[in-house]
């Protein structure tokens, strides 16, 4: 009996030494905006819970999340469901009209309601919205080059509706804010002639936090962060060591974009950026609000 009321003082002692490990962090981080993109790869059924659940808290205690999620995993389950394949350029997919009612269905219906669900049944008010409501993202159609050794000059590569942020009108993000909301967005873009981009999840959230003037961009994905060729977590890189990691190699697939909008959003002024596994249960509380970094910070300098 003693032995358990002591074992109990020590878990009682433990949780009040974290609760006040994390108040210089909510004091310094009261009333700031923290962009959080919430890729597809990190969204298992255990990882999005405690996700919604580490969003609420952040609201609870004054900072003012805005998610931007993803859904790469969920909308390529789809396709081939449908008998299609999904095919990458660049860590781009290569989005045909067909392939675009899928992507509008699975990230502005199934995956944008299901986290805004969570964050509301976990005591957030979270409100869903692609691009296209509030006119919130302008998007404009984007060609890939590619170097090819018979031509002189670089290849431009059509991948459909694919498009890049061209304006991003935040009126409607900051109403939901200040109304105690917690912004939930899919990264699809309308385009001038009235069309659906399919937009990488990456560089919204990347012109989100520029736009938005926000105090971090965190990124969520399926590894612990940036990793050098022997897999050893990378942190505090300058631009040019990331250019280097992306021409070498090291940096490859969906971490290419990954990495260009942290670059952009750095250049744009966004203070600092971390990109950590969002499988981690509490990721987020972890990474904000405790003493122990978990993934690559990259900051401005
Ligand atoms: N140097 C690197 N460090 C870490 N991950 C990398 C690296 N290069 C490529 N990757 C790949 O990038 C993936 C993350 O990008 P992506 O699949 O687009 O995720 P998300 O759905 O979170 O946007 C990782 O799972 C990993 O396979
Ligand atoms: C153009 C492009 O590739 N768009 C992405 C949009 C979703 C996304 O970015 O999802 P993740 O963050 O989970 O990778 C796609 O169609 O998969």
């Amino acid at each position: 009996m003693k032995k358990q009321e002591s074992l109990q003082q020590q878990t009682a002692q433990e949780i009040a030494h974290v609760l006040t490990e994390a108040l210089p962090y909510i004091q310094r981080f009261t009333g700031k905006t923290m962009v959080v993109k919430f890729g597809g790869n990190a969204m298992t059924d255990e990882a999005t819970t405690s996700f919604a659940r580490d969003i609420v808290l952040l609201k609870l205690v004054g900072i003012n999340p805005v998610i931007v999620h993803g859904g790469g995993p969920q909308i390529g389950d789809l396709l081939k469901r449908l008998g299609k394949t999904s095919e990458f350029i660049q860590g781009m997919r290569v989005t045909d009209a067909e392939t675009m009612d899928v992507v509008e269905m699975v990230l502005g219906g199934q995956v944008n309601k299901e986290i805004v669900n969570l964050i509301n049944r976990h005591g957030g008010r979270a409100v869903g919205l692609t691009g296209k409501d509030g006119d919130l993202i302008r998007a404009r159609k984007i060609f890939l080059k590619q170097n090819s050794p018979e031509a002189n000059a670089p290849e431009l590569i059509d991948l459909g509706h694919v498009g890049e942020v061209e304006s991003i009108d935040a009126s409607v993000v900051d109403m939901l804010v200040h109304g105690d909301f917690i912004p939930v967005i899919a990264p699809i873009g309308v385009g001038e002639d009235g069309r659906s981009y399919n937009i990488n999840a990456d560089l919204v959230a990347g012109k989100m936090a520029e736009v938005l003037k926000a105090e971090k961009l965190i990124l969520l994905t399926n590894a612990p962060g940036i990793l050098d060729k022997d897999g050893e977590l990378l942190t505090g890189l300058s631009l040019a060591e990331l250019d280097a990691l992306i021409a070498d190699g090291t940096i490859h697939g969906g971490m290419i974009p990954k990495t260009q909008c942290v670059m952009d959003a750095l250049k744009g002024g966004v203070s600092s950026v971390h990109i950590i596994d969002g499988r981690v249960e509490h990721a987020v509380l972890l990474e904000l609000l405790t003493d122990q970094g978990i993934g690559t910070l990259l900051l401005r300098r």
